[in-house]
C-alpha cells in the first residue's frame, strides 16, 4: 500500500463545482458563462480542468496534437525544490501524453527575464538585469536537465518580444478593454469584460478601496505597461519609456505562438490568480472570443514538512535543486513526484523521500532477481505462470485507466508494485540445487521489460542499471566485479563443503564415526576464516554500491546506489 503525504484540503471536490447547462453561479453568486468542452479530438482522457474545477474530457484542436503553454521562471536566483517539484510533474504529464497516448506535443515556455525582482536583485549584485537574467536562465536550464525534464518545444524570452507585447497591448486599447494614463501606464479594464472576469478568482471584486495615488480607474485593473522609474531598464513605447506588465507576456508569447486555440495552459497552483485570470482576460480581449485556452492545468505546492508556507525563495524555506542533488538523485525526486497527484500540495522530508528511495530499491531488487531467475543464477519451486500472466495483463490495463484518469501515478505505480509484488513471491529460491525444478523464464522477462519500460517512460532513467553500460571505464568495472564474484563464489562454496556430511560419508565406514567427527571439525575451524572472509568482501563491497547476494551455492550481484545519493 503506498503511504503519499498529502496537504488536506488541496485538492476541491468536483461536487463544489455548480454548473448548470450554459449559465452557472459561481460562489459569490456572479452569473457566468459555463465551459463548454471544445469541439475537436477526443482523446479517451480526463483532466482536471481548473476553469470547471472537475475533471473534464480532454478534447484537441487538432487530431493527434498537443498545444501547450507553460508559464516559465522568473529568473532572479537559483531554481528550488518547489519549482522542481512543478515542472518535474508537468513532464511526467508530458511524457504521459506522448509516450502512453502518442500525441504530438508542441510547447511553450516562457522565460521571465525582466521582472521588478530581477531589478531589484541585479541592484544588489552591481550587475545588469540582462547578464543577471541570463546567468539564472542557464542555471535554471542546467538544473532542469540534471532532473531529467525535457526541454520544451521552444523557450522565449520576454526581452525578445518586446515590440509584438506593444502591439498586443495596442490591439487590447483598440477592442476596448485597456486605457493608458498621462502618466504612461497602460492598465486593463477590469470593468470593460464584466462578469467574465473572475474564472479562478470568483468574479469581480466590487470593492471601494481608496485609489491614492494610483493612476488607475479601479483597484483591480492591473498593468499592462510601467512606465519606467530612473535607471530601470526601458523600451520606446506609444506611452513614453517603459516595460511590460507580468501577465502581458504571456498572453503575448502564448498567442504568436498558438493564435487564439490553445489546449493546455499549465502553472503552479498560486498562478491561477491573479496570473493566469489576467492572462485570459487579456487574450480574450484581444482575439475578441468567448473562451482562451481551453484546460488550465496547476500543480499543488510543495512544503516542507510542518511548514503551511509554500517554499519559496522570499521566505528563504527553501532547498536548491543543487542543494537537493548533492544527497539524493534525481530518479528519486521523480519517485517522489510520482508517488502524489500532481495536484496535490506535498510535504518534503527526508522521510518522503526516504519512502520514495525504498520503492525504487524494491523495483531494482526486483528486476535483478528476476534477471538472475531467468539466466538460472536462482533457482525456485515452480511458478504459477497463468497467474502471473493474468496479474500482467491486469496491471497494463489498471495502468492505463489510471493515467487517462487525471493522470493518476500514485495509482498507477501502485499497480505496478503490487504485480512486482506478486513477481517477488513467486521467487522464492530453493537452498538445494537439487530441489531445482522447471523454470518460466519468459513471463519474468515480459514483467522485467514492462516495468522497465513504465517508468522509463515516466522519466526514471535507472541510472544506478545503465551506469555499467555507459562507458568503458565502468563496463571494465563490471567485468573486474564478475571475475571478484566468481573467484568469492569458488572460495565460498569451498569452505561451505566442509559443513556437508557429503563431503566426509564415502570414507566413513573405513575410518570409523568418531574419527571422521574429529576430522570434520578441523575442517569447519580450517576454512572458517574463508568464510568471514567472504563475509567481510560483501560488507565492504555493499558500501560501493555493489550489493552481492548468496542464493545457495549461486551467488550474483547488482549495483544499489551508494549511500551519498541513497
Ligand atoms: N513551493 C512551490 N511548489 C510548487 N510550485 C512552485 C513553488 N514555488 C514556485 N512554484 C512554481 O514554479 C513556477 C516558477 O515560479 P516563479 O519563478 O514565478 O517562482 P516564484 O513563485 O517567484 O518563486 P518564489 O516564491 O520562490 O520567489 C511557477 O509555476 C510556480 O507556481
Ligand atoms: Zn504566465
Amino acid at each position: 500500500m503506498m503511504v503519499c503525504v498529502v496537504r488536506r484540503g488541496a485538492v476541491r471536490s468536483a461536487a463544489a463545482q455548480q454548473r448548470l447547462s450554459s449559465l452557472y453561479v459561481d460562489s459569490r453568486g456572479t452569473r457566468k458563462a459555463a465551459w463548454v468542452p471544445p469541439a475537436g479530438y477526443p482523446t479517451g482522457i480526463h483532466v482536471y480542468n481548473s476553469l470547471t474545477r472537475t475533471k473534464e474530457p480532454l478534447v484537441l484542436a487538432r487530431p493527434g496534437v498537443v498545444t501547450w503553454y507553460s508559464c516559465g521562471p522568473t529568473v532572479y536566483d537559483h531554481a528550488h525544490l518547489g519549482h522542481a517539484c512543478s515542472y518535474v510533474r508537468f513532464d511526467i504529464i508530458r511524457r504521459i501524453l506522448s509516450k502512453v497516448f502518442e500525441k504530438d506535443l508542441v510547447t511553450v515556455m516562457v522565460i521571465t527575464d525582466i521582472d521588478d525582482k530581477i531589478i531589484k536583485r541585479a541592484n544588489e549584485l552591481n550587475i545588469s538585469p540582462v547578464s543577471l537574467a541570463r546567468t539564472y536562465e542557464e542555471d535554471f536550464k542546467q538544473d532542469m536537465a540534471a532532473l531529467q525534464v525535457l526541454q520544451p518545444t521552444v523557450y522565449m524570452r520576454v526581452t525578445d518580444n518586446i515590440p509584438q507585447i506593444i502591439s498586443f497591448i495596442e490591439k487590447i486599447i483598440k477592442n476596448g478593454h485597456a486605457y493608458a494614463t498621462a502618466k504612461g501606464n497602460v492598465y486593463f479594464d477590469i470593468k470593460s469584460i464584466g462578469d467574465k472576469y473572475g474564472k479562478f478568482s470568483g468574479g469581480f471584486l466590487n470593492t471601494e478601496e481608496e485609489l491614492g495615488e494610483s493612476d488607475k480607474r479601479q483597484n483591480k485593473d492591473f498593468a499592462l505597461w510601467k512606465k519606467s522609474k530612473p535607471q530601470e531598464p526601458f523600451w520606446i513605447s506609444p506611452w513614453g519609456k517603459g516595460r511590460p506588465g507580468w501577465h502581458i507576456e504571456c498572453s503575448t508569447i502564448a498567442s504568436i505562438v498558438f493564435g487564439s486555440k490553445l489546449d493546455i495552459h499549465t502553472g503552479g497552483i498560486d498562478l491561477a490568480f491573479p496570473h493566469h485570470e489576467n492572462e485570459i482576460a487579456q487574450c480574450e480581449a484581444y482575439h475578441q472570443c468567448e473562451h482562451w485556452g481551453n484546460y488550465f492545468l496547476h500543480t499543488g505546492h510543495l512544503h516542507l514538512k510542518g511548514s503551511e508556507e509554500k517554499m519559496s525563495k522570499s521566505l528563504k524555506n527553501y532547498i536548491t535543486i543543487k542543494d537537493f542533488l548533492k544527497t539524493y538523485s534525481a530518479d528519486q525526486f521523480r519517485m517522489f513526484c510520482l508517488r502524489c497527484k500532481y495536484r496535490s500540495a506535498v510535504d518534503f522530508s527526508d522521510d518522503s523521500m526516504n519512502e520514495a528511495k525504498s520503492t525504487l530499491s524494491t523495483i531494482s531488487s526486483f528486476m535483478n532477481d528476476a534477471n538472475a531467475y531467468m539466466k538460472g543464477q536462482l533457482m525456485c519451486h515452480p511458478v504459477r505462470e497463468d497467474l502471473l500472466w493474468e496479474r500482467f495483463t491486469d496491471t497494463k490495463v489498471n495502468v492505463k485507466a489510471a493515467l487517462a484518469d487525471d493522470f493518476d501515478t500514485p495509482r498507477a505505480v501502485e499497480s505496478v508494485m503490487d504485480l512486482i509484488h506478486h513477481g517477488n513471491r513467486q521467487l522464492k529460491a530453493v537452498t538445494k540445487e537439487t530441489e531445482s525444478s522447471p523454470s518460466s523464464p519468459v513471463v519474468y522477462g515480459t514483467m522485467v521489460s514492462y516495468i522497465e519500460q513504465f517508468f522509463k517512460t515516466l522519466g526514471i532513467s535507472f541510472e544506478a542499471r545503465q551506469a555499467v553500460a555507459e562507458n568503458r571505464s565502468s563496463a571494465m568495472l563490471h567485468k573486474v566485479i564478475d571475475e571478484l564474484v566468481d573467484f568469492r563464489s569458488k572460495v565460498r562454496n569451498y569452505a561451505l563443503d566442509a559443513h556437508e556430511d557429503s563431503a566426509c560419508d564415502q570414507t566413513a565406514a573405513a575410518a570409523g564415526e568418531k574419527q571422521q567427527r574429529e576430522k570434520r571439525r578441523q575442517l569447519l575451524r580450517e576454512r572458517e576464516p574463508l568464510i568471514q572472509a567472504c563475509d567481510i568482501v560483501r560488507q565492504d563491497l555493499s558500501a560501493f554500491g555493489i550489493n552481492i547476494k548468496d542464493r545457495g551455492s549461486k551467488t550474483t550481484w547488482e549495483l544499489i546506489k551508494t549511500d551519498e545519493k541513497m
